[in-house]
């Protein structure tokens, strides 16, 4: 954590930096002031700001004490993504505020599927604002900006306005505006281009001394064209009142949140957990990606690195489950009208994955020329996984409608589930019917051939149990004695070929004897009681076996058709919490969430997995899993809470808590 001094800076660490965005597009900043990852104006532009993927070529847009070695520290404003980073030394201290300002966090008129938003519901442009104001002593501040689009492939062009108050920063496919607001104030503010070393990208860079009460605003957005971009330097960025777009920003993340009805224990990290995965939902259309980054290793220096700024039906139906949780109901609501807008025949044309607006086509792509996070190559964009049959997507879609039915949400937003819906939901059913049996890619979307995962066939139970639940509830037409009997059908198949004897637990997949974390998810969707012998059998082999020393729990550790390891999964360790808590081992659920918890970053956020051996998060990051899966155990430690107290408490008291209980 260094000032502007230290020139070779490399890779810090990937929880320390925290996470700014305005439900189009997230961006990463470090505790030394600097944007390392930032794609602009949506999650999968291609990124201007790369340093993250590349410490030598990749862009970044730092404003940090001229002075090196005076360490950043972090924190968010309360109850907000507005993060704050401050600086100190023995002669002054500034605070950088840095925020994305948001017009509105609740549910948008949606707008076709196929656009980029280049433009708010105003018609201004979104952007990214930097406020750097001098709270004690003096300090002097440098802001480095050096912007690389393409993800560093294109070459850029600069070019200062006449009083050195702004930069417009041009290149084949991405226009960048920057400008600067206050800086007429301070005599000793200078800015100048600076040539780096590899000549395709030269760096804006301003300098200024603040004095106590002094600051500077630099504002940077994106235009369509070179010319709208100069609109944006010369007219539109310098006269937009940030100020009241802070305030604005502040009081929508604040009144979001305190819509939230949690009353549980660790109530600050399921805030943070529930900010986190709001930032990671797309407006425009009610998609949520899985992570707003690319290629941060699952292993250091390893392969495993793969784009999530995608919406999985898989990922973002579980960020519902959470947002139920706490009792939002209009990501809900967005989402299913992004499910209904997907294009796809039938079941088997449903993805298990679409980009943002929906499109199909999300080509894996290797970028050779970037040097990955601490050399972790390749660096990927797109993401083969769209490609995998995959079939647990389709318990997880119907369960997804499932519980927006049971929120009450078609009463409340004036919809109904008859109609295109339930033909959709029965299509998806009718297609479970005839392709159970298949193999497929799995959960964990393996790359080394196709098998009979035991989660997907779970899932496929869910599916078809979902289906069976509306239907019989809501008297809609269905072929009912045949679905009934396949889910029968699937559920005595599981447990004859799924689950092993000998090793005493369900497997990974028919007629192999490995573990899988996944099967901690069989009781938590219903299909078996979490005291069942087989399940608290496996749950124990899974202890046993599939953990580390800290007692994280790892995906599985067969062979999935790619090179290197990977660290403990997050989502895995907190499905063990889980289990745990419904099992009534309530310490041991508990002392593992704490110890898992306190691998998140300073900020409280998680990536996708843990190297605990090395204290290092791994994966991408923040990621949607981790903090779906905390608010769920948080949830599922609250409800163990109130069991216990019931069985050891006076029933009077029992009941007295119970009720005050949301
Ligand atoms: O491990 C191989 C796979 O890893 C990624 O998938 C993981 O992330 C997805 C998004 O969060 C999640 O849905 C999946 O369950 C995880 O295994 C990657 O996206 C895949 O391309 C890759 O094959």
């Amino acid at each position: 954590m260094v000032g502007m001094n230290e020139l070779n800076r490399t890779y810090l660490p990937i929880n320390s930096y925290g996470v700014i965005g305005d439900c189009h597009s997230a961006v990463l900043v470090s505790p030394d002031g600097s944007v390392d990852w930032g794609c602009l104006p949506d999650f999968d532009s291609p990124a201007i700001f790369c340093r993250l993927l590349d410490a030598e070529q990749g862009g970044y847009f730092q404003i940090a004490p001229t002075e090196g070695n005076i360490p950043g520290s972090q924190r968010y404003l309360r109850g907000s993504n507005v993060l704050q980073t401050r600086f100190a030394s023995i002669a002054g201290e500034v605070v950088l505020t840095d925020f994305m300002p948001v017009e509105t966090l609740s549910a948008w008129p949606y707008q076709a599927m196929n656009n980029n938003t280049w433009t708010r519901e105003d018609g201004s442009c979104h952007c990214m604002v930097r406020i750097v104001e001098c709270v004690h002593g003096e300090m002097s501040v440098t802001m480095r900006l050096k912007v690389t689009p393409n993800y560093a492939a294109d070459a850029s062009k600069i070019e200062l306005n006449a009083q050195h108050l702004g930069a417009l920063i041009t290149s084949e496919q991405q226009n960048v505006a920057l400008a600067i607001v206050g800086a007429s104030l301070l005599p000793s503010y200078s800015m100048h281009v600076e040539q780096n070393e590899l000549p395709k990208h030269a760096s804006v860079v301003a300098q200024v001394t603040l004095r106590e009460g002094e600051r500077l605003l630099f504002a940077v957005g994106m235009g369509r064209t070179a010319r709208s971009a100069r609109r944006l330097v010369e007219e539109e960025l310098p006269t937009r009142n940030f100020d009241a777009e802070l305030a604005h920003t502040l009081h929508a993340w604040r009144t979001w949140i305190a819509g939230s009805n949690y009353q549980g224990p660790y109530a600050d990290k399921v805030e943070r957990s529930a900010l986190a995965l709001k930032l990671m939902t797309y407006a425009p259309t009610g998609a949520i990606v899985a992570a707003p980054t690319t290629s941060l290793p699952e292993h250091l220096g390893g392969v495993r690195n793969w784009d999530y700024r995608f919406t999985w039906l898989r990922d973002a139906t579980f960020t519902l489950y959470a947002f139920n949780v706490l009792g939002f109901t209009e990501e809900a609501r967005a989402f299913t009208h992004w499910l209904r807008r997907l294009s796809y025949a039938n079941g088997e044309d449903l993805q298990i994955m679409y980009g943002i607006r929906g499109e199909r086509d999300l080509t894996e792509k290797e970028l050779y020329h970037l040097s990955g996070y601490g050399g972790s190559r390749p660096v990927r964009v797109g993401n083969g996984a769209a490609e995998q049959k995959q079939m647990d997507v389709f318990g997880e879609v119907l369960d997804c409608i499932h519980m927006y039915r049971r929120q009450g949400s078609f009463e409340r937003y004036g919809e109904t589930l008859d109609g295109p819906l339930w033909s959709m939901m029965r299509m998806l059913v009718d297609y479970v019917c005839e392709h159970w049996q298949e193999p497929d890619s799995g959960i964990w979307e393996v790359r080394g051939g196709l098998r009979h995962f035991v989660y997907s066939k779970v899932m496929c139970w869910v599916a078809l149990d979902r289906g069976i639940r509306a239907a019989e509830q809501m008297a809609l037409e269905a072929d009912l004695p045949r679905w009934i009997a396949i889910r029968d059908q699937i559920r005595a198949d599981i447990l004859i070929n799924g689950y092993d004897t000998n090793l005493g637990a369900f497997t990974q997949s028919y007629g192999n004897g490995s573990l899988d974390a996944s099967n901690l998810l069989l009781p938590l969707v219903g299909f078996i009681s979490p005291n069942d012998p087989r399940m608290r059998s496996t749950v124990d082999r899974i202890i046993e076996n599939l953990t580390d020393e800290h007692g994280f729990v790892y995906r599985y550790l067969s062979d999935d058709g790619l090179e290197g390891e990977e660290g403990t999964f997050a989502i895995c360790t907190f499905w063990l919490v889980d289990n745990l808590a419904m099992q009534g081992r309530v310490d041991e659920a508990r002392s593992l969430f704490e110890r898992l918890a306190s691998y998140a970053g300073r900020l409280g956020l998680f990536s996708e997995e843990i190297d605990a051996r090395n204290n290092a998060a791994l994966g991408n990051y923040p990621q949607a899993f981790t903090h779906i899966a905390l608010i769920n155990s948080a949830n599922n430690l609250r409800k163990a809470e109130i069991r216990m107290a019931e069985h050891h408490t006076d029933p009077v008291i029992a009941a007295i808590r119970l009720q005050k209980q949301p």
